[in-house]
């Protein structure tokens, strides 16, 4: 799914971001609408539509702007500002971020998600705002369509700031009893009441509402920028990331946060909302801004390559991640990095009923031109094994030659120039063909290797082979035989007809796979050379991975072992900090203290820790 899916629950930061441009299409002009100073979606008077070039810089269209209205006659470009903002049609700002002079916004329009089929007053939008430098000051927040939405905003924010005490507790600590009924009972009637965070202490539980609530606009940030202890202010997400960024300028020391949840329950909106809310708080120069720029382009890439459709979860991300947002001694970011850990590679060559494939491979197949399709020999989606092997069905809201389109808008804006991106679709192509290619047991009398597998189909290794540009007999090689290197000699063996198909399999997974880590080694190429000057300093992660998998009816596969692995691993690193060496403490300094009873899940980690009791030895 891509953020146009979400008819009403579509949330995080600017999705899809650009400030780079193709050298091609030079000669074409865009047309971008800019709201003067607030968005009204009401009033036509107050939006200019301008026909650009792609080209046209940031300062160059607030000139133009300029230009066109009377009443801004003989003012400075110096004095205004062009915001791209996010929110929903009735004029409320989900989120809002300054172009730099040097952006180009029709790049950074080019990325913006589309709008699904049907909208409503709750579907956020993108759009652009022209202000002068000094209305936030002047105004004290911006400024939205109507006096009523106003208003109701205004409630919203009343409401949130003065959350009933007696009743709900915004902190589980403070229950008078704490049982998982009350616990549960004070998550539910918090979240019918619209807060959808909770306090455990120093962790915040989030209850994922699926539709879009107004709390993540610059109102609610700006509230969070000075709260420097946790728990002054209403529960939010914004706070983790303040006090995050405050304990480490004051302790000079990484901080990390980690997200974890089951599949669905809001992991990467949360980390967006943090990573925004981290570039935000510091004192931006320019390599904040481009950091923000570069990572917010990252996301539509990385989603394309390693989110996928599944049960739960139409946009699920199929990778765990650890993102790092570097700062200087004095706090302002200096770059970032992503880590990602463990692509689900076993989704490549087959998928879960009403589940699908990655998504990129769908908006290739949707979006490619009629030269594209010759160049990479593109079928329809059903004619691919890797693709075929469930119902196919059509992602309702989904455009999926847009997202192609947005796609490559977003590489471009991460630096992949439009050579590289050729390849890199010419071996998703590749990938696909690869689970075409079928053997059949040749039958040599006479000879003992009777269950040699033979491809069928060369004519598919061809275009393969084509497609990676490596010679077809050493593909045919790889495909079909085996090297057995003894002492003395190596023998050369063919595949049984099982074996072959499983290393075509695996041939295409290890391809994807390799893929993906170039994409991300490229994102971080893109984000580190935002600063060489940078020095010390410090980073504040954030780990971004998959909760606890159970897939049910299907077996859990090696995968879902993994998974669940690392979570017990953090588990166990959660029950060490939060009660051992908590209670230890409380002992050490005669505190008295009733010791906490906990599941302890040691010996579940040490199983698979200790080289004798298990198999595979995970480090
Ligand atoms: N804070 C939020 N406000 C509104 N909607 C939200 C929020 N968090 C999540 N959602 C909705 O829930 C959907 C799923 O969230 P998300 O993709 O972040 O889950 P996830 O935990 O990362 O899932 P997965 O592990 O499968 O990747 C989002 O597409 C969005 O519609």
């Amino acid at each position: 799914m891509s953020f146009d899916s979400i008819s009403a629950g579509a949330t995080g930061c600017f999705p899809r971001r650009a400030h780079t441009i193709n050298a091609t299409d030079d000669a074409h002009t865009h047309t971008v609408a800019v709201y003067m100073h607030s968005f009204n979606p009401d009033c036509e008077n107050d939006t200019v539509h301008l026909e650009v070039h792609k080209r046209c810089t940031t300062e160059e269209l607030i000139e133009k702007v300029l230009a066109g209205r009377a009443e801004l006659e003989g003012q400075s470009v110096q004095d205004f500002d062009l915001f791209e903002m996010m929110g929903t049609p009735d004029g409320q700002t989900y989120k809002e971020r300054r172009l730099d002079p040097g952006e180009y916004p029709v790049a950074v329009q080019a990325i913006w998600s589309r709008l699904p089929v049907v909208v409503d007053s709750a579907t956020p939008k993108n759009r652009f705002v022209f202000r002068h430098r000094g209305y936030r000051a002047a105004t004290g927040g911006t400024r939205f369509g109507s006096a009523e939405v106003a208003s109701s905003i205004d409630a919203f924010l009343t409401k949130f700031l003065v959350q009933p005490q007696d009743r709900e507790y915004a902190d589980l600590c403070m229950l008078p009893e704490l049982t998982e009924q009350t616990l549960l009972d004070n998550l539910r009637e918090r979240f019918a009441n619209g807060h959808i965070y909770t306090y455990i202490g120093p962790i915040l539980v989030a209850v994922n509402p699926f539709c879009f609530f107004p709390i993540y606009n610059p109102k609610y940030a700006r509230l969070y920028f000075q709260s420097k202890r946790l728990g002054s202010l209403p529960p939010h997400i914004f706070a983790i990331a303040d006090v995050c960024y405050h304990n480490m300028l004051r302790i000079k020391e990484n901080q990390c946060v980690v997200i974890s949840g089951e599949s669905g329950s809001g992991k990467t909106e949360s980390t967006n909302h943090l990573m925004s809310h981290l570039i935000s708080l510091s004192q931006k120069g320019s390599t904040g801004c481009s950091t923000e720029q570069t990572l917010l382009s990252a996301g539509p890439v990385l989603e394309a390559f390693g989110n996928a459709v599944t049960l739960t979860n139409n946009n699920s991300s199929r990778f765990g991640k650890f993102i790092k947002i570097n700062y200087r001694e004095n706090g302002m970011v200096s770059g970032a990095n992503v880590e990602i850990y463990l692509l689900e590679k076993s989704r490549i060559i087959f998928q879960t009923k009403g589940e699908r494939n990655y998504h990129v491979f769908y908006y290739l197949l949707e979006g490619a031109d009629e030269e594209e399709r010759k160049k990479y020999f593109l079928l329809k989606p059903n004619d691919y094994k890797y693709l075929n092997q469930n119902e196919p069905f059509v992602l309702e809201g989904v455009n999926e030659r847009n997202e192609f389109d947005r796609l490559r808008h977003a590489m471009s804006s991460v630096g992949f120039c439009a050579k590289t991106q050729q390849t890199i679709f010419g071996i998703i192509s590749a990938v696909l063909l690869l689970g075409n290619i079928t053997y059949i047991k040749v039958s040599r009398h006479g000879y003992h290797s009777d269950e040699s597998g033979y491809i069928e189909n060369e004519e598919v290794v061809d275009l393969v082979a084509n497609l990676l540009h490596i010679r077809t007999e050493t593909l045919m090689q790889a495909l079909t035989m085996k090297r057995h290197v003894m002492k003395t000699e190596t023998v050369v063996l063919r595949y049984s007809v099982s074996e072959a198909t499983n290393t075509r399999d695996a041939m295409a997974k290890c391809i994807y796979n390799s893929l993906f880590h170039y994409i991300v080694l490229r994102i971080n190429q893109a984000l580190l050379k935002k600063d060489f000057s940078a020095g010390k300093g410090y980073y504040i992660g954030i780990l971004d991975i998959f909760g606890f998998e159970d897939v049910g009816a299907q077996c859990n596969s090696f995968e879902q072992l993994c998974i669940n692995y690392a979570n017990e691993k953090l588990q166990s690193y959660f029950n060490q900090h939060i009660f051992q060496f908590e209670q230890e403490e409380y002992l050490k300094e005669g505190i008295s203290w009733t010791n906490i009873e906990y599941t302890d899940n040691t010996e579940c980690v040490q199983l698979f820790q200790v080289r004798e009791e298990f198999q595979i030895h995970f480090h």
